[in-house]
């Protein structure tokens, strides 16, 4: 069964629609981002989630330091880190317990355990952008447990399942009715869709 992560939630009730829904792994955004929400606002949701689902900091950019209180704080259990994260930065922030998501787009290196990485996430270009992209091109070039993610949604999330063959998708912008605002049919409705197809 396709593996589901749900991302860029602020509300305790899209949360709970999530969880009851059987996401896999909820996305709380720690960066610059209209999704953004302090560490506390994410502690605040975490607890909210049952231990069988991942939650999931995301960071972009911010040095490790920044990264690892943000974690600490709001209690994740899992790191996901778009932009250039030095390779030695993985292997302390595990050092702390987290799990780690390594969030690249087409080009790298895409074979997941190769920055000692426990998922990969293969992302459009410009992440939470809501922009899809060529997922085909992936087939068969990632391996292990990876995500496809990048302008997925209730309506394309087959098709995209069909034709990249992920182990698991992620989602944000389409699940969201304008940046930022989750809609609750529509996580339920990309939950059904995926676990169907998957
Ligand atoms: O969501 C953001 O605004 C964001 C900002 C900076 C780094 C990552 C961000 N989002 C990551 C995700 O929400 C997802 O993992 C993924 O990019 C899917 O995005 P979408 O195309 O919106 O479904």
């Amino acid at each position: 069964m396709v593996y589901v992560k749900i991302c860029g939630l602020s509300e305790p009730e899209h949360v709970t629609t999530a969880v009851e829904a059987g996401a896999d792994a909820i996305g709380f955004v720690m960066t610059r981002s209209p999704r953004r929400i302090a560490p506390e606002r994410a502690a605040e949701l975490a607890a909210l989630v049952p231990a069988h689902v991942l939650t999931v900091g995301v960071f972009r950019g911010e040095d490790p330091d920044t990264v690892r209180a943000a974690a600490l704080a709001s209690g994740v259990r899992a790191i996901q880190l778009h932009g250039k994260h030095p390779h030695g930065d993985f292997t302390a922030l595990k050092d702390l317990g987290l799990r780690l998501i390594r969030a690249v787009d087409a080009e790298a290196d895409l074979r997941c355990g190769a920055y000692d990485e426990d998922l990969l996430l293969v992302d459009a270009p410009h992440a939470g952008s809501g922009q899809a992209w060529d997922w085909a091109a992936v087939r068969g070039r990632a391996s292990g447990q990876w995500l496809l993610a990048g302008g997925l949604s209730p309506s394309n999330v087959t098709e995209a399942i069909a034709a990249a063959a992920p182990w698991g998708v992620d989602v944000s912008s389409g699940v969201e009715t304008s940046p930022g605002v989750k809609d609750p049919a529509l996580i339920r409705a990309f939950l059904e869709t995926a676990r169907r197809a998957g």
